[in-house]
């Protein structure tokens, strides 16, 4: 009875569970809880910037600090920083000498990350670069630091592909990259020849077009790269998740 019924079930729903916000914050509230600071700086970015749709969500802030515990991270890149989620995040989950390059080519949030950072106790790990984050990793490639446990990479999505052969080798073997966005509304599943009414808005726009094809050629190469492990996940915006062979 039950197998018929489970069997039921899964042809109705595609063997699947639609991600509505429900399920959003029901995944969130039965995962290790963010601490408070982490929700005051998510209040205060929502509170206290327009462009407040670049923070990270809480869900992959909890995955995050659960990869760098099994890693046993002590060294992380964070690629664009924004307000300082992120990398909190990353500062809360490793030891007392771990370190974080937080690297930002914007100077208007450091108030913001400082604050924050400070008022959780991590300023000492988190070394925030505001420069072009390019130029930042190819530097720590000239200075050897090719042992990072952890790098996200959340930045310009213009640059994707650049970002993954800079990281991959700056990340060390075992260790774990992470691309954020790589479904990006969706719009990287959807195929120009088949949009519909509902996927039309995806091609209204040609800068948004841009980095859809930037997004879908990272996905492209990632994919069939013999060098890595990796896994896309449709957590949040999308991310995919790699380890070298
Ligand atoms: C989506 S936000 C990052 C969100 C952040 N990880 C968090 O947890 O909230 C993207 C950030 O990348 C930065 N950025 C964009 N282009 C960059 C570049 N070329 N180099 C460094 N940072 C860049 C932006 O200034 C912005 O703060």
């Amino acid at each position: 009875m039950l197998v018929e019924f489970v069997r039921k079930l899964h042809s109705l729903k595609n063997g699947k569970v639609v991600i509505t916000k429900d399920v959003i914050n029901y995944t969130n509230e039965k995962s290790e809880p963010i601490c408070e600071i982490q929700k005051e700086l998510i209040k205060y970015t929502n509170e206290n910037f327009s462009d407040n749709y670049m923070i990270t969500d809480i869900g992959q802030n909890q995955l995050f600090s659960l990869l760098l515990k099994v890693l046993n991270a002590k060294k992380v890149i964070d690629v664009g920083v924004y307000t300082g989620l992120s990398s909190l995040s990353f500062a809360l989950s490793l030891p007392e000498d771990g370190k974080v390059y937080g690297l930002d080519n914007s100077s208007d949030y450091i108030d913001c990350c400082n604050q924050f950072w400070k008022k959780a106790g991590v300023s000492d790990k988190i070394n925030l670069i505001i420069d072009d984050a390019k130029k930042t990793l190819q530097q720590l490639i000239e200075q050897g630091e090719c042992d990072f446990d952890f790098i996200f990479i959340d930045a310009d999505k213009l640059n994707y592909c650049e970002y993954y052969e800079l990281a991959l080798k700056l990340i060390r073997k075992g260790g774990i990259i992470a691309f954020d966005n790589v479904l990006f509304f969706g719009s990287t599943v959807v195929d120009e020849n088949d949009k519909d009414d509902e996927n039309q808005i995806f091609f209204e726009n040609e800068a948004f077009q841009e980095l859809v094809t930037s997004i879908k050629k990272l996905n492209d190469k990632i994919s069939k790269d013999e060098r890595v492990i990796k896994t896309m996940l449709p957590l949040s915006d999308g991310i995919t998740l790699i380890t070298k062979k």
